[in-house]
């Protein structure tokens, strides 16, 4: 039996209107799914307001509920707890009532704007190899020992995640990685949990349409430094210029990675192909299979986390180039015809130039790139017009299509885009909204040794538009077309 003052262990309380000795069922934000004495908490939105949604909450039979404002009209036999914030409250109330799991793992966050999934993914191959439980919440699938479930958010809700990490205890996990957003900092989905890691990866534009300055973006990632405990390690990006202010405040033991600047874990690249980057890790020669320059910051992250949760140098080093790549990042296939065609999930402007310059590096002046990209709906749009000028002028030939429009008018998502292209690269580009055609085209542009990217949509197997997910996969349609176009 679980008592309500059990689950408010630590929660900063106003007053309470009511019995706090009572039996509850289950805890929930979304009135919506409160069943007979369950907890409603009654969170303040970016739509909506959880507050509105009381009464409805306790004619469902909620027999208590955590809220910033009492309702006017309090129902006799219903527990009402004032809190000072009710975010933060259901995360402590979601670690008591899964009995603190974080507790009973190694648990690494991973925050920053690009290279999360691939991070966490890749330590979660890493230490699975090892021999170890391992646990994994990221943007692209949630794994418990194994076992794979589907993921809707890169940070879920607090209730979620501690559900998760509860099943991870139960199936014996040893160590999860998770990916830290910023919106789930800012919503407090991750307050309450212990962590035994935070790694940052790097800072740059993106969600400005939700954190409104790069600042606020910024201080929001730091926040996550500066609640980490002290027994923890902060690894950071030093050669990013957000690495150090990252943890100016950081309670936690500051561990620094780098390829240009002193660190106590360095890496160099010996050798960037399309087969894979041969690198130089504290003075020992590894090849991995992932490509790119970026993904050597990627790798040295691993590593040193590897190191820091207690691997052994020889052992980590070998398990590092057995790691596979993630699912829609630089995901690629080399057709019949020999068009080379690449999937990557780059959907802010410095993903977008990373993913171009690597592609630059590796291919000869002869062969063309050609790039399909759009921008999401109802998202950040200040940085379309940034990802229009970084694709026409990085590519031979670039294709400007929707990602996923949402609420949005295509057409107006792409001339956002075509906005930010400079006069001289204008007659490179093209804009066909409908993204499959959009592919199509590319490969009927491509020669043999030519390299096709297509951006912004990585692993997702939907296309969202005016509220609807349609069935959408990068990878297979360009595989399928090219397929057909050689036949
Ligand atoms: C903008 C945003 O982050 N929204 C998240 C937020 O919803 P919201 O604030 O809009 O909620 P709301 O509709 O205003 O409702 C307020 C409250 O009333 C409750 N309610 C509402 C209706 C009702 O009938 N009854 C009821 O109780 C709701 O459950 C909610 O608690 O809280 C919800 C519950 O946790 C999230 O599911 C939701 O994510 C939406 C779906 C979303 O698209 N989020 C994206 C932007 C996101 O979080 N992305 C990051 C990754 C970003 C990155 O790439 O780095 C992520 O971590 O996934
Ligand atoms: N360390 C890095 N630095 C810069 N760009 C990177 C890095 N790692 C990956 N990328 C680029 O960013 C894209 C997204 O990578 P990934 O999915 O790992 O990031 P993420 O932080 O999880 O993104 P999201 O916020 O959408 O969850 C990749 O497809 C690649 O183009
Ligand atoms: N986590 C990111 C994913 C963006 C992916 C892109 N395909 C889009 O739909 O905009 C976001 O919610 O902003
Ligand atoms: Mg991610």
């Amino acid at each position: 039996m679980i008592v309500l003052k059990d689950i408010l262990y630590k929660v900063p309380i106003d007053s309470v209107v009511g019995n706090t000795s009572v039996a509850i069922t289950n805890v929930h934000f979304d009135s919506r799914q409160v069943a007979l004495n369950d907890v409603f908490v009654a969170v303040r939105g970016t739509q909506s307001d959880g507050h509105r949604y009381i009464i409805k909450a306790v004619e469902q039979g909620a027999i208590a509920v955590i809220c910033e404002e009492l309702p006017a009209q309090i129902i006799h036999g219903v527990t009402y707890v004032k809190v000072i914030d009710s975010a933060s409250a259901l995360a402590v109330i979601a670690a008591n009532y899964y009995e603190n799991p974080s507790r009973n793992l190694k648990l690494v966050g991973v925050t920053g704007t690009n290279g999360k999934t691939t991070i966490a993914s890749l330590l979660y191959q890493l230490f699975e190899k090892a021999g170890y439980k391992v646990g994994l919440l990221s943007t692209v699938k949630i794994m418990v020992a194994g076992e794979e479930f589907k993921a809707t958010h890169t940070t879920p809700d607090s209730l979620t995640i501690n559900k998760y990490l509860a099943a991870m205890n139960a199936a014996g996990v040893e160590y999860c990685f998770m990916e830290v957003s910023s919106h789930g900092i800012h919503q407090k989905r991750t307050e309450g949990l212990h962590f035994a890691g935070g790694i940052f990866t790097n800072l740059s534009h993106d969600h400005l349409d939700y954190h409104k300055t790069f600042a606020e973006y910024r201080d929001v990632k730091k926040k996550f430094f500066d609640e980490l405990p002290k027994e923890a390690f902060a690894l950071v990006n030093i050669d990013d210029k957000n690495g150090s202010i990252m943890v100016q405040n950081t309670k936690a033991k500051i561990v620094t990675y780098a390829l240009k600047t002193v660190a106590d874990f360095k890496a160099q690249i010996l050798e960037n192909q399309l087969s894979g980057l041969l690198l130089k890790i504290n003075s020992q020669e590894v090849w991995v299979r992932l490509i790119g320059s970026f993904n050597a910051y990627n790798v040295l992250a691993i590593y040193a986390t590897g190191e820091l949760l207690g691997l052994e140098p020889i052992e980590n080093l070998q398990l590092l180039s057995q790691l596979e790549s993630v699912s829609g990042r630089f995901q690629y296939l080399i057709s019949k015809g020999n068009i080379t065609a690449i999937v990557d999930y780059a959907h802010t402007p410095d993903a977008l130039k990373n993913v171009l310059e690597t592609i630059n590096d590796i291919r000869t002046k002869n062969e063309q790139l050609i790039t399909v990209v759009g921008a999401g709906g109802d998202r950040d749009t200040s940085k379309r017009p940034k990802m229009g000028h970084i694709a026409s002028a990085l590519s031979t030939k670039t294709i400007f299509t929707s990602d996923n429009p949402r609420s949005e008018d295509p057409n107006a998502i792409i001339a956002e885009i075509e906005a930010g292209v400079e006069p001289l690269h204008y007659k490179k580009t093209l804009s066909i909204s409908d993204r499959k055609q959009a592919i199509k085209t590319a490969c009927q542009l491509a020669n043999p040794h030519d390299i096709i990217l297509i951006a912004g949509k990585g692993h997702e197997t939907y296309q969202e538009i005016k509220g609807e997910r349609f069935d959408f996969d990068d990878y297979k349609i360009v595989e399928e077309t090219l397929k057909q176009l050689e036949k």
